[in-house]
């Protein structure tokens, strides 16, 4: 499934944070953006799937396969972000209801968009469990959120976004709330399921050792544009803009401390 945003702008009370801002996921691939914290980052990927906050006035054009989705009626997207795109966000305590348990949870897309009866819900929760790697699925789709830990909220929080098996998948820093070696775990487990799934990806952090081990390319933003853009290797290697350089010491800095 492909992404074309083209001339997207998001203005909040008058301000413009983000920029005419351009780029293309192709079927299959996978885009970072990256930027230093207020860049503009998560409101792109937000205003793209209509999540932008109320106050916010989105303009450009987003088409995924071609249809285009600014503009479209809420229900019409509501229906489009169950089926088509699946979203991981930094936070999971946060995206999770601590009402609900895990599993119930897991399976809510499914109950949504294929009205499956509770029973072969649960079953695929515990199927979506295992592959995300929960220790003992058929128990923890009985928990609630606060009874895991960091990383395993995390794996939940993937669970979630691939159960309806998405073409497209939003991920906004899914890893930065993680220790490093969580982090790793984490990182290296969303890259085999986006490869097995062959879904295109979108790929939100601010660091560029991360994006490294996740996507290909990657566009740089700085106060809500693209200030650069190419090949995750080349960019790391020869960065040109003042900000992507920046951001490259700053990853070298953590690979070094982490190792
Ligand atoms: N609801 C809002 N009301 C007013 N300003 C906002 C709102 N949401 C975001 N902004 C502003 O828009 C700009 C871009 O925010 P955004 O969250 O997209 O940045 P980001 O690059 O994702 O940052 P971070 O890495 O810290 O999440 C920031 O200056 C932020 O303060």
């Amino acid at each position: 499934m492909s992404l074309d945003v083209t001339g997207l702008a998001v203005e909040i009370g008058g301000r413009r944070v983000v920029d005419d801002l351009s780029f293309r996921v192709g079927d299959g691939a996978r885009l970072g953006l990256i930027g230093e914290s207020g860049s503009g980052k998560s409101l792109t990927v937000l205003s793209a799937i209509g999540l932008a906050p109320e106050e916010a006035v989105v303009t450009g054009s987003v088409l995924l396969d071609g249809r285009e989705l600014i503009g479209l009626p809420e229900r019409e997207l509501a229906r489009v972000r169950g089926s088509q795109i699946g979203t991981v966000f930094q936070d999971p305590l946060s995206a999770l209801n601590p009402l609900h348990t895990v599993g119930r949870q897991i399976a809510e897309p499914l109950r949504l968009h294929e009205r499956l009866p509770k029973r072969e819900a649960r079953l695929r929760a515990v199927e979506a469990a295992r592959e995300v790697g929960l220790p003992d699925p058929e128990t923890v789709v009985d928990l609630y959120p606060h009874q895991l830990s960091g990383g395993q909220r995390q794996r939940v929080g993937i669970a979630i976004a691939l159960i309806a098996r998405p073409a497209l998948i939003l991920a906004d820093e899914p890893t930065t709330a993680l220790d490093v070696t969580t982090q790793e775990e984490i990182l290296a487990l969303f890259r085999r399921l986006v490869d097995e799934r062959g879904a295109s990806l979108v790929f939100v952090t601010h660091d560029l050792a991360v994006l490294a081990q996740v996507t290909d390319e990657v566009v740089v933003l700085s106060e809500g544009r693209a200030v650069e853009r190419g090949r995750v290797a080349t960019i790391l290697h020869a960065p040109e803009h003042p900000v992507t350089r920046g951001l490259v010491e700053a990853a070298r800095a953590t690979t070094w401390s982490a190792s």
